[in-house]
């Protein structure tokens, strides 16, 4: 089994339990009380190449990176560092990440928060929406292309924006085929969990332009930031390098300083 069938299990395991738990005309009520989501896309076109910094715990590749006890207080210092959104991995088995996790930051931070997590059924996305985030991760690998498109529908219709993310060119048609908007290219393999550092400069000119570019994975430092700019990235999303490096804050202000690099300066956006 791969990977990601093996995390999937997981989640399906997860899910099950929240759906016996909380019926979705109670998401719907909650969603319904939040306030609008906030609009990623404009802040992701601005010039240069923008940060997205994610509160991680732990990762199937690596196990436990941080002990993350107040989310809240990581988002904030990310939010002051310039972030222009925080990602919020909420998925529990494998990544030690939950609902409440994203809940607390939304409560923190007023920059739009991605919920990261292994998407499959609109419940998810409800759930995303009434725990207040702006946008939801959904990953073609993961999903039947029919599913893909009507994920990202749903996701629209209740008000979301959608990443999607993709691994191979093939996946990156699929994305752009299924109306991506935002599309992720994920350095990390989902089989090996090798992270593979020319995979944004050899995927990215697949995506048509008018598409926003993330790269997503394996980003060290600034250096990384300027060269994935250089080959076209409108954003990076950035994980474990914060989560295990220096103070958070300047940590992202450093990535975004390598943002506005003026080596970017000619690019088109
Ligand atoms: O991080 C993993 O090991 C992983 C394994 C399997 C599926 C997804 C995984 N990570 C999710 C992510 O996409 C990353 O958390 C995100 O791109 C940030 O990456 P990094 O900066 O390398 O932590």
């Amino acid at each position: 089994m791969s990977v990601l069938e093996e995390i999937l299990d997981g989640v399906r395991a997860d899910l099950a339990a929240r759906q016996e738990r909380i019926p979705l005309g109670n998401l719907k009520e909650l969603a319904s009380k939040q306030p609008p989501a906030r609009d990623v896309t404009p802040l992701l076109r601005s010039p240069g190449v923008s940060i997205l910094a994610e509160v991680k715990r732990s990762s199937p590749s690596k196990g436990s990176l941080a002990d993350i006890s107040d989310p809240a207080a990581l988002a904030v210092d990310y939010e002051s560092g310039g972030a222009v959104a925080i990602s919020v991995l909420t998925e529990g088995q494998r990544f030690n990440g939950s609902l409440d996790d994203l809940r607390a930051v939304r409560a923190a931070v007023d920059v739009p928060i991605l919920r990261k997590d292994f998407i499959i059924t609109s419940y998810q996305l409800w759930e995303a929406r009434a725990h207040g985030a702006d946008v939801a991760l959904l990953i073609v690998a993961a999903l039947e292309q029919n599913a893909l498109v009507s994920l990202i529908e749903r996701a629209e219709s209740i008000g979301l924006t959608t990443l999607v993310e993709a691994h191979t060119a093939d996946e990156v048609h699929r994305a752009v085929d299924a109306g991506a908007r935002i599309i992720g290219i994920n350095a990390r393999d989902l089989n090996t969990l090798e992270v593979d550092t020319s995979t944004f400069h050899r995927l990215a000119s697949l995506v048509p332009d008018g598409v926003v570019r993330i790269a997503e994975s394996g980003v060290r430092g600034p250096h990384d930031v300027i060269e994935l700019g250089q080959d076209g990235a409108d954003a990076v999303l950035v994980g474990e390098s914060l989560v295990t490096g220096k103070e958070p804050r300047s940590a992202v202000a450093d990535l975004v300083a390598a943002g506005a690099h003026p080596a970017l300066n000619n690019r088109s956006q």
